[in-house]
């Protein structure tokens, strides 16, 4: 690796370490500098410029190690996968690093499907998403021998079909459901309630999704549910392997299963398996959202994937061989938020695969795609300050706007979500009590803000380094060029050295795609 200044300030005398929402390998010297693994944030501005994404790669690949093995270890007797949801972050390296730790990666578009590919991440270890792929994609996943295709929509099953034909292939297919789990940091980030673009509902329009909810595995208790008494001849016929006395039946497990055979899910799977020529139907997918810290929502989600893989073996006679249940698992921005622990809702998530509702079916692999959780906290974005504005607000009080160098182009989550963030003066020790300060962007847009509410030390100045956490999902992924902004490079930082991952885009970038005469 390309090796940059010395390390300093992990080693240095009097370094600390910083909070939990800091890479691991962050430091702050006496003198103020705060350093990843040695490097110091000034000097790497001072090489590689401002703004500038920080990649701690060893902490991408701890959080893909430690993922991995927690899904083994919540699963010990069935098989587990871990895909990376490239959407938070993707580069030819962190897809390596990934694919080393064991993960497969989930891609959506031609372009994270390229970059896989181009870091030699073989096909069978790459996923397809979206809910309008193109045939160039469906293509290029089929060409690529995909491990899966994931269909999105009814119409979805007959056009991969199609394409599928046409190069005399196979595709292994999965079909997303929209579970009815409302979930998720913010509105936007919310994927399986029914009033959105993703997936394929379970259940008919106007059944109620309480039929759904509850514990199915005590008939005691059930029995005496009124909404849910037996019919005489349960229409899920293979739900039991002998037809059992009526008081041995479990109602509430034969309600939720006859309204699932009714929804439009249960009739895309059988669509699909009519297509068993050219789709190999190898599960069903579920991801309710993201930056989700409820892991009840989780234990819903698997609940009604479950009792949906059931009811497809009871109308059916088919064993879905694996469930996806998506990413979501949400990290700490600030100091003051709780942290998720994964590896317990993961062994939350395998309790919810009771015996009542795996009875007569074997374990399926049981998959997950978590894109935030692997690199959210292993980025870092490095300003520089310009303007220094102190606002006097109608209370009274002073709020100082500190300019930055970024803003909503390397960082759209604070005016696309109102995300809150940390931010620490980098390259030395500020002097003063501490202002009430706005870090915002250089954009015409009052909206540009990059930390809304944050205390800075009162003498603040131009060409001072402002550093900011968690910044490494959905950061670069998400930038843009407005006002001809100049998507920053990132930088990757190991204990190995420092080098450029994406380079800085240029002025050239950027006349070269304006071909107008
Ligand atoms: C289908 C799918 N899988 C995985 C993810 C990754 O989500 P997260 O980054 O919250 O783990 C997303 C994004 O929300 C997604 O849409
Ligand atoms: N982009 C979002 C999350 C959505 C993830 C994709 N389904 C974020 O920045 O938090």
């Amino acid at each position: 690796m390309n090796a940059t200044n010395p390390p300093s300030g992990a080693g240095v005398a009097g370094a600390t370490k910083m909070s939990a929402v800091w890479p691991a390998a962050t430091r702050r010297d006496a003198q103020g500098n705060i350093s990843f693994h040695g490097y110091d944030a000034l000097d790497l501005v001072q090489r590689y410029g401002s703004p500038l994404y920080v990649m701690d790669t060893d902490e991408v690949r701890r959080r893909a190690k430690y993922f991995v093995e927690a899904a083994r270890n919540a699963f010990p007797n069935t098989t587990t996968h871990v895909s990376f949801a490239a959407k938070a972050f993707i580069s030819k390296e962190i897809c390596r690093i990934v694919a080393e730790e064991g993960m497969t990666i989930d891609t959506c578009t031609l372009g994270e499907m390229r970059i896989a590919l181009a870091a030699g991440v073989p096909g069978r270890r790459l996923v397809l998403h979206g809910n309008n792929k193109t045939d160039e994609e469906i293509a290029l996943a089929i060409d690529n021998d995909f491990a899966k295709i994931v269909l999105d929509s009814p119409d979805e099953a007959a056009r991969v079909e199609r394409i599928a034909r046409a190069h005399d292939k196979r595709a292994k297919v999965m079909l997303r459901v929209t579970v009815g789990v409302h979930a998720g940091g913010h509105e936007y980030i919310s994927t399986a309630h029914e009033d959105q673009k993703f997936g394929v509902p379970l259940l008919a329009p106007g059944a109620s999704a309480s039929v759904l909810t509850g514990e199915y595995d005590r008939p005691d208790e059930v029995e005496h549910a009124s909404e849910a008494e037996p019919d005489d001849a349960p229409r899920i016929n293979s739900l039991y392997a002998i037809p059992p006395s009526k008081k041995d039946r479990n109602p509430k497990l034969e309600a939720a299963l006859n309204a699932l055979a009714d929804g439009p899910a249960i009739a895309a799977l059988k669509d699909i398996r009519k297509r068993d020529d050219y789709l190999e139907l190898v599960g069903v997918h579920s991801h309710i959202g993201s930056q989700i810290h409820d892991a009840d929502a989780f234990i819903e989600a698997v609940g009604r994937v479950l009792l949906l893989r059931k009811t497809f073996y009871a109308t059916d006679g088919y064993v879905l061989p694996e469930i996806d249940l998506g990413g979501g698992y949400s990290v700490p921005y600030l100091d003051s938020d709780s942290s998720m622990d994964v590896a317990a809702t993961l062994r939350r998530i395998a309790k919810a695969f009771t015996a009542e509702i795996m009875k007569g079916l074997p374990a399926p692999v049981v998959s997950f795609e978590p894109g935030r959780f692997i690199v959210g906290p292993a980025g870092v974005t490095l300003y520089r300050v310009g303007t220094v504005k102190p606002v006097v607000l109608s209370d009274g009080t002073t709020r100082t706007y500190v300019s930055v160098d970024g803003g909503m182009s390397d960082n759209i989550r604070p005016a696309l979500y109102g995300a809150d963030y940390e931010v620490e003066l980098a390259n030395r020790v500020g002097s003063g009590t501490k202002m009430l300060a706005r870090v915002v962007g250089k954009h015409c847009e009052s909206g540009d803000i990059v930390v809304k509410d944050c205390h800075l030390p009162a003498d603040i100045k131009r060409g001072d380094i402002l550093a900011v956490p968690v910044t490494g999902a959905y950061g670069r992924t998400m930038a843009s060029n407005y006002n001809q902004a100049l998507r920053p490079a990132v930088v990757a930082v190991s204990h190995d050295g420092s080098h450029v991952m994406i380079r800085r885009e240029t002025i050239d970038d950027l006349l070269g795609l304006d071909v107008s005469q």
